[in-house]
């Protein structure tokens, strides 16, 4: 196996192979299993990050070893801060996939879809374990990829009865809600989209907040994806005070994110603690769920390879 060249999984083939009905309950196990710290489990080090300064980014780095179930890989990510109307993307990512044995690579996959759809599915099981159960309304801050991915699987498993959308210009927003066939509403400002609303994801590359506390109802539930720099916000310090914060990676988190590094605010619980049952999920109060993205690009990588074969392939 050592000898084979590395196969190429590239993104059509990706998005045919994965399904938020498995990644859902595979990514569950995963974050159990992450934040029992044991290094059979999983090993996964907060990202290494090489600033790009010229242009405005950075290249992450996202090793994981599950040495129990016999996988390795690393994401390796770039994201930018870019400028409105760039027609450049704020994140391209690719994902390799070794053999912990022989040391070679076994696959290159395209990480655009894995990091769409396994950061939309970690917001859903972060909403699902912590909003309210009757939640009705969510409110999406952000009209770009994850935006989408979002849209995706938060109506595929829940019974929103409305969901809003707010973007930095009025013209995105409306261009999401047609993509998404008018199932959604664009609304003028963030404040607009955000008042009343049980569930909110803010998707954006602000470096700025974008989301204040005194317009989240309280008992809400935010699933904070972007600001995954420890100088960027897109929550204000009422907010982060106020919330009861969970992360999915504590030592990300408190490395950075700027919401929880400039804000001071405490990071009471992994989600992976939640599932473990070794913390609680305190649904009646308002919660931050700060996403930074460390977590299990590699379970979804483990599981496409045997796909990609017809299940017959053996790693
Ligand atoms: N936590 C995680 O696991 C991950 C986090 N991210 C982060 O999520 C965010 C969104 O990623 P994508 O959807 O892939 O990017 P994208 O480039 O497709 O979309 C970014 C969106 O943010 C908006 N935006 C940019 N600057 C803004 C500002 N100052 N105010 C308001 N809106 C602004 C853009 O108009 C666009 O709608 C980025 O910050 C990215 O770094 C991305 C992947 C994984
Ligand atoms: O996990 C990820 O792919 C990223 N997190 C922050 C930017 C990209």
């Amino acid at each position: 196996m050592s000898g084979s060249p590395p196969v190429v999984i590239w993104e059509h083939e990706v998005e045919r192979l994965l399904q938020y009905r498995e990644l859902i309950p595979r990514l569950e196990e995963a974050l159990g299993k992450f934040s029992k710290r044991d290094s059979a489990e999983v090993i996964q080090p907060v990202r290494s990050t090489v600033p790009l300064q010229k242009h405005d980014g950075f290249l992450g780095l996202m090793p994981t070893y599950m040495e129990n179930d016999g996988v390795l890989s690393t994401k390796l990510v770039c994201f930018y801060n870019r400028e409105a109307g760039s027609s450049l993307p704020g994140v391209q990512a690719t994902v390799v996939l070794l053999d912990p044995e022989y040391g070679n690579v076994k696959a290159v996959i395209d990480g655009e879809v894995i990091t769409a759809m396994r950061t939309a599915a970690v917001s859903a099981i972060s909403a699902k374990l912590l909003m309210h159960p009757e939640a009705e309304v969510l409110a999406i801050l952000g009209t770009g990829k994850q935006a989408l991915s979002h849209y995706n699987v938060f109506t595929e498993i829940f019974p929103f009865k409305e969901v809003r959308v707010w973007g930095r210009t009025r013209e995105g927003a409306e261009r999401f809600v047609r993509s998404v066939g008018g199932a959604a509403r664009a609304c003028g400002s963030a404040e607009e989209a955000v008042r009343g609303a049980d569930v909110i994801v803010t998707v954006t590359g602000s470096t700025k907040p974008v989301l204040f506390g005194q317009w989240v109802k309280p008992g809400a539930h935010v699933a904070a994806v972007g600001a995954c720099r420890p100088d960027w916000r897109e929550m204000d310090d009422v907010l982060m005070k106020e919330a009861v914060v969970y992360a999915d990676s504590r030592e990300g988190a408190i490395a950075e994110s700027g919401d929880v590094v400039l804000s001071g605010a405490e990071v009471f619980a992994e989600l992976g603690d939640v599932i473990n049952g070794t913390k609680p999920a305190l649904r009646e109060k308002t919660t931050v769920f700060k996403s930074l993205g460390e977590l299990m690009k590699t379970e979804p990588t483990s599981f496409i390879i045997p796909l990609h074969y017809g299940k017959s392939f053996s790693c």
